[in-house]
């Protein structure tokens, strides 16, 4: 049974720890600042590689902390991602996350993790977020691309359009929800798509 319940964060506002700056640190922040590009982000490693650094360069609220990881680190923040090559501190940050009560991301573990990040497909004001239950992260992959072909760019257009029609309503809740249930009936008609 699949039991994940999805959300989306603002994680301009959140203060997210990343430990581990190598190709899975890497990975995982270029997804996070391709879809929040102001992201809070600390990053803490040993060592970072050339590609997270570049990333960490170009975006506004990535702070870099060259170091091993402390349980210190944890302070103030509300997620933590841990990607290092090394399970035991893997595992160290996962434990010592939970104690505070942290939403914690083990990148390799899916066992150690509250969350995962999942594919995304934005179109403007749409977003969509793809997970397999943890199964097959390349499957996830290849739906994000599947869907970024055939989800229309305009689609930002008509969810424009309809809450400029959204804010004309006057009338309680129970009208607004039948005029525009009305209005978009047609979309969900096969064919429209
Ligand atoms: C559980 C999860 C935890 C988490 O990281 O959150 C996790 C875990 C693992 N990933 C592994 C490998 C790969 N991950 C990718 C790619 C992505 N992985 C992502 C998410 C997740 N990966 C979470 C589950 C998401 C879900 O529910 O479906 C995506 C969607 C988002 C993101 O990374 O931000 C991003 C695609 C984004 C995009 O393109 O849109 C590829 C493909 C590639 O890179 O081409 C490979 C190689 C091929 C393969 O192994 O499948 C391994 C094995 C490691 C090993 O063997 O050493 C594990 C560990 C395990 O499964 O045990
Ligand atoms: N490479 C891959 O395709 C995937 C790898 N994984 C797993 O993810 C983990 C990380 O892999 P990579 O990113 O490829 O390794 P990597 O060697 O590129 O990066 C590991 C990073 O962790 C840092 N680090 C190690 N110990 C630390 C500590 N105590 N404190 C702070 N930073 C520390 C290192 O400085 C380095 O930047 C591995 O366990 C791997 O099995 C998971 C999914 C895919």
């Amino acid at each position: 049974m699949n039991s994940l319940y999805p959300i989306f964060l603002k994680v301009h506002q959140l203060n997210i720890l990343l430990v581990g700056g190598g190709f899975v640190g890497t990975e995982k922040l270029s997804f996070l600042l391709k879809s929040s590009p102001k992201a809070q982000v600390t990053a803490v490693s040993k060592v970072f590689n050339e590609e997270f650094l570049k990333l960490a360069h170009d975006a506004p609220n990535v702070t870099l902390i060259e170091d091993m990881y402390h349980e210190k680190y944890l302070g103030a923040k509300h997620i933590v991602i841990a990607a290092t090559d090394d399970k035991a501190v893997n595992k160290q940050i996962h434990d010592e996350a939970k104690e505070r009560y942290l939403l914690v991301n083990v990148a390799d573990t899916p066992d150690l993790c509250d969350f995962y990040l999942g594919g995304i497909v934005t179109k403007g004001n749409v977003k969509i977020a793809i997970s397999t239950n943890g199964k097959s992260p390349t499957t996830a992959k290849r739906l994000r691309q599947l869907l970024e072909e055939v989800i229309p760019e305009d689609i930002n257009e008509l969810v424009e359009n309809i809450n400029k029609y959204r804010e004309t309503l006057k009338g309680d809740f129970e009208y607004k929800v039948e005029a525009l249930n009305k209005l978009t009936e047609g979309l969900v008609e096969k064919s429209k798509f």
